[in-house]
Order: C-alpha cells, then structure tokens, then sequence
C-alpha cells in the first residue's frame, strides 16, 4: 500500500451533513485533505484525475451549501465525481475504483443516494436535473436540483436544448458552469472564446454580478460586485448581459472555483435568491494542486496509476501498436494520397487518432468539439461537395448522432467514411463506454457498408478501401488496444466489397469471426484441434453486405457454423440468420449458433475479464462449436487454459 496522506478533517466528517456545521476555514482544510486523498487513491487505480482535482473546492462548497442528497447533485459526465464518492460514503471504496467489483468511474445511481443521475456520456446534467425541478415541483420528494457541467459538455448541443428549455420553463434550477478551458484536449469552438471573454475583461474576478444577488453578499464582494456589473453594463450598453440571461438564466459570475471566500457566498446568495433558472460561472484549473498534472498539457485528465512524488505513470508495454495509432498513420498516408480526404472528430483528436493527420494536414482535420450529432451531418456535407470525410468517433459516442447517420448520410447516400474506434468492451470505463451496438444500428441501414478489422492489417486494408470506396457510406469497427503484433506494410491493400476470407481451413465446424476477436477463435480451433476436432476458421470482414457465398459454403461442408462478434445480440450474427433463413437455409443439417454480447450491461473490468462474464472466450466458443455440432464435450476447457 503507498502511503497515505495524512487528512485530519477528512477523517473527522462521517458525510455532507458534518460540513454544513464547518465556517470557511475548516471547509478549505477540509477541501486540502480531500484533494491529498484523491491523489493519492487515483495514483493506485488510474482514472481521470485532472477533472476531479479541478472541482476539489467546489464539491466541498456544494455539500455545505446545498442539502445533498435531498438535493440532486448532478455531475456532467460524472469523470470528475470522485472528491464527491469520497465525501458521500465511499471513502473507503475508492481505492477500488474502476476495478473489477469496484467503484464506476463515473455517478451511478445504484452505487450511492448521493448519486441522482447516472452519466459518463456528456452535456446530459442540465435535462436531467430540469426533470428533477418538475419532479419536485408536482410534489415529489425532492429538493433542489443542482448541474455541474463543464466547458467542453456545455459546448454540445444537448446542453443548448436544456439551457432553451430550461428557460422557458422558469423553474428554480442551478446550473454551474465548471470553466477550466479545457475540454479533454484544449476546447474548441465559439462558445469556448465565448466563456473566455466573460472573465477576460479587466474587472477582476466578479465583473459580472445578476442584479439581486449583490445585496445579500457579503461587503467586499458585493460592492466590488456591483460596481464591476454598472461598469459591464454601461460598457455593454443595449446588451442585457450574457447569452445564458438571453436564455431565461439569471448569470452569476465569473467567480474563482477554487476560492471558498467566493463559493461560499455566492452559492449561498443563489440558493436563498433564486426563483427560477441559475447559471453560476465558476473558473477552475484542471489539475488543480498537482504539479504534474497542472504542468502536462492533457492536465492528467485520464491518467494510468502512476508515483506520486513524480507523477510518473505507469506504463504499459504493449507488444503492439494501437489499433488507433495503426488507424492514424493509415489515414495520413491515404490522405497523402488523396487531397479530398478529411477527417472529423468530436473532442477527441488524441484518443481517435486523427491527430496523426493533423501533424500533417492541419488544414484538412476538423474537431467540431463535443457535438458528435454536428459532426456526423457536417461530415456529411463534407462528402456531398465532393470531399472524402472520415469521421472519426468512438463506437459508444457514435450513437449520439445516429439520426444524422440515419437521414442525413445513409438516406441520402452519401460517401462518409466511419472510423468506429473502441468496439465491443473497453473495460475500466465499463458499460457507458462499451462499443456494443454499432453493429447493429449501423447494418439496419440500406446503403450502409460495414467492416470490422480482425487485426491490425486488416484495418490497414480497411481505412484503404474505404478511402477508395465512394459508392455511399461505409463503416469500419475495431476495439480499443493493441493488435496481435503483426508485421505491417506501408500501406494497406483494397478488398473486395463484401468479400470474407478463409483463415485456415478445416471440415468439422467452421467459425465465422466478424473483428477482432478472430484471434479469441484461432485459440479456440486450437483447443479443438487437441481434441481431434477439424475447424474451419473465417474472417467475415463484412456484417453488410454479407459474403453470402462463403457463408453457404461453410454451411454445405460443416456440422456447425458458429458466428463470433464483439457486440449485442441483433448484429452481425443477426444478419446471417436473416439471410439464412429467407433462403430456407436453416434445415438443421448445418447447426447454426451466433455468439454475441449477452442482453445485459457487462461492469467495469479489465476486458479479458469482461468477455469472460460476456461468455465470450476461447472455451466458450470451443464448447458452443462442440455442441452445436453435437460432438462430444472433451477436455476442450483444459486445454485453452493451458494454451493461455
Ligand atoms: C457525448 C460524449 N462525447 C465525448 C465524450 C468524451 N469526453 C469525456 S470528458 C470530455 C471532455 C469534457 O470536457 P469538460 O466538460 O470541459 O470537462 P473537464 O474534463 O474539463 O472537467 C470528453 C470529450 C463523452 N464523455 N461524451
Ligand atoms: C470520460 C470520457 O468519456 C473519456 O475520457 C473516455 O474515458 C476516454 O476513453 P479512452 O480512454 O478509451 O480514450
Ligand atoms: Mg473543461
């Protein structure tokens, strides 16, 4: 166990509760120890650091002020909820965070009555805690309802949608903005210039106050307060004020978020003033009191566990390189080749990779910031003026702009190219990350092309193909991690359009692998082998359209066919069902069994992990091929254990 720090007013508080009978000082010191603790227990798990530090102060002020958990305390996203577990009971828990059986990396309402709203995927706070106004407005049991949504979540159109609602609705609802410019890389956009202007003025910190709330402020801040709005005011004149007062919201702000003389007060003012929608600014640094973490360009916002006294991280050693980085350089050499290729992202250059391209043209890389729904239609525009837009989203976050892929690209038939990072289990950021459903919701689509790379060459061959294919869009998936470790070529081959390969060939059973997990099923027919079972191993590539050809194949010459997909139920294995059975193919002579994710959310762990409690490893697909060809159920098991 590293050391732990030492926390004195941490360890004297049992809850929120002990903090409303603290003054300021007690509160601060408290605010010191509770960001010791963190440090200290996010060294042991890893996880997102920079975002927690950045709202040390500010939970502590929120608890104090607000009547938690009667109020709802709603975290944005949630990664920087952790001073908030280990002040509402779960202080001894936090060490386990992100682990397998352990705390959720993000608010969860199972795990905690402090936790009203579930999150993780970004912008949803303000919705959610509207909902709750009118929950206590109709007479529920419920108090207050308080968002805390940052500057990158505020950026997305969902939290607009909120804020226009909100307003109209005029209903008592705290919104604090948590501003720290930074999204997960440095934010992009108007708004982000925006938020910068309102504190970039020469009025100190409070230069801009909501009339009202000044007189219940205490002396230096109200005056200081009141003088800094007349002056704003008269400098803006005509202008009411801020585009949140524009909106319905009375603004309060901007205040220093790490500054309990300024928190205090003002959440107070707020809480005794308020008769409808309230949006406090609140400036903070993430990485707040870490020197590695304020000093690192990222500010540590997802950090591996590392050594507190120098903040070095632990690092993995990967016998491989990513599949992002493979993804990255594959599109800068096509885009190399190709000036009409560009790429889109949604806040995440470094984690999609396209930052890759970026280092090399800047100009044709485009983050659009936390908008995914924006993103996908822009990208959409892109293609219909003649460019070849790769957009480039996480699996989980491409579900935010399925409508736009639904009506904007695939309806109207146009060439965008989807990079679907992190498919299938991610493992510590758990089911809120998992890439289950693409599949799916993207093959239900006419017009539609969708791959997924068994290993990193194919990807290769992937990104090449789909650089080359402009017949419509065309979708590629492959998981978070590294690949097998292959030697790979400068650049990829195209491959035919919905044409599978045959891996090895055998004659008993076949499996049909659709990504990535083709090498969980070469371990498989390896086990299968051992017990004097032939297996027929093939590569998919294409959930749509399907190599109908080589499914039929493997039908006529195997007992059993067995699908193999890292995702849910209604996939790829789906897909050849359907086109089995409309052919009448399914007479039992050949049995057919699809292997999918289960129809439940699989927990936070590490992935290997969490395909096994998918029932998804090599003995599960040995033993399904077995039984499904009705093969006597040898020492499969064993076997694959010892093969590891
Ligand atoms: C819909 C969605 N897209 C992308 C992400 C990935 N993501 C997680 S945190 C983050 C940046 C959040 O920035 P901000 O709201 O300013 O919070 P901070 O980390 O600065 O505290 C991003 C892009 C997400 N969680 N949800
Ligand atoms: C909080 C959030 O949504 C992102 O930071 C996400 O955790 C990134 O995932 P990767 O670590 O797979 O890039
Ligand atoms: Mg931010």
């Amino acid at each position: 166990m590293t050391n732990r720090p030492s926390t004195p007013f941490l360890d004297s508080i049992a809850g929120p509760a002990d903090l409303r009978r603290m003054n300021m000082t007690a509160l601060a010191n408290l605010a010191d120890d509770l960001r010791a603790e963190v440090i200290s227990a996010v060294s042991e798990t890893g996880g997102h650091l920079g975002s927690s530090l950045g709202v040390v102060e500010l939970t502590v002020a929120i608890h104090a002020v607000f009547d938690t958990p009667r109020d709802k305390l709603i975290f944005d996203v949630g990664h920087q909820c952790y001073p908030h577990k280990v002040l509402t009971g779960r202080r001894d828990r936090i060490r386990t965070l992100r682990q397998e059986g352990g705390l959720s990396g993000f608010t969860k309402r199972s795990e905690s009555e402090y936790d009203p709203f579930g999150a993780a995927h970004s912008s949803t706070s303000i919705s959610a805690a509207l909902g709750f106004t009118v929950g206590r407005d109709l007479g529920m049991p419920t108090g207050d309802a308080i968002a805390v949504i940052g500057d990158g979540s505020i950026s997305a159109g969902m939290a607009y949608e909120a804020m226009n609602n909100a307003g109209s609705e005029g209903r008592r609802l705290f919104v604090i903005l948590n501003d720290n410019e930074m999204s997960i890389a440095p934010p992009v956009g108007a708004m982000s210039k925006y938020l910068s202007g309102l504190y970039a003025s020469p009025l100190g910190d409070l230069h801009k106050m909501a009339e009202g709330f000044e007189s219940v402020l205490p002396g230096p801040i109200r005056d200081h307060a009141r003088r800094a709005r007349q002056l704003v005011t008269g400098m803006q004149s005509g202008n009411t004020g801020t585009l949140f007062e524009s909106l319905g919201f009375s603004y309060i702000g901007p205040i220093d978020g790490h500054d309990m003389s300024q928190l205090l007060p003002v959440l107070r003012a707020a809480k005794t003033r308020a008769t409808g929608p309230v949006l406090i600014h609140v400036c903070t640094k993430k990485g707040k009191g870490y020197a590695p973490a304020e000093q690192s360009a990222d500010k540590y916002h997802g950090v591996a566990k590392f050594n507190v006294a120098s903040g070095e991280q632990a690092k993995s050693r990967p016998n491989a390189p990513s599949y992002t980085k493979i993804f990255g350089t594959a599109l800068t050499v096509e885009a190399q080749h190709d000036p009409r290729i560009v790429a889109v992202t949604a806040a995440m250059p470094n984690g999609t990779g396209v930052d890759i391209m970026g280092q090399r043209f800047g100009s044709r890389v485009f983050d659009v910031g936390m908008a995914e729904q924006h993103g996908v239609t822009f990208a959409a525009g892109m293609a219909a003026s003649g460019l070849k837009p790769f957009c480039a989203i996480y699996s989980t976050f491409l579900q935010r702009g399925y409508d736009q892929i639904v009506h904007d690209v695939a309806l109207q038939n146009l060439p965008v190219r989807f990079a679907i990072d992190r498919a299938g289990l991610v493992g510590a950021d758990g089911p809120t990350h998992a890439g289950s459903f693409d599949i799916g919701y993207l093959a239900a689509l006419p017009n539609m092309v969708v791959m997924a790379a068994g290993d990193e060459l194919e990807l290769m061959h992937m990104v090449r193909t789909a650089a080359a294919y402009d017949e419509g869009p065309i979708a590629f998936r492959y998981p978070r991690g590294e690949g097998v470790g292959l030697d790979l070529p400068e650049r990829g081959e195209i491959i035919e359009i919905g044409k599978g390969r045959i891996v090895q060939q055998g004659s008993d059973v076949a499996i049909l692998s659709f990504g990535a997990h083709l090498d969980e099923c070469r371990k498989a027919a390896r086990a299968l082998e051992t017990q004097g079972v032939s297996v027929t191993i093939a590569d998919a590539r294409f959930a749509k359209p399907l190599d109908r050809a080589l499914i039929r194949q493997l039908l006529r010459h195997h007992k059993a066919l067995v699908t193999v997909e890292q995702g849910a139920q209604g996939g790829f294995g789906a897909m050849v069902l359907h086109d089995l059975a409309n052919d009448g193919l399914l007479d039992g002579r050949c049995q057919v069994r699809t292997m999918t994710l289960p129809d439940r959310y699989i927990d936070h762990a590490a992935p290997d992990v969490m395909y096994a409690e998918a029932g998804l490893t090599a003995v599960d697909i040995a033993a399904t091929a077995m039984q499904a060809a009705n093969i006597g159920l040898r020492k499969v098991q064993s076997r694959v254990v010892d093969q590891g």
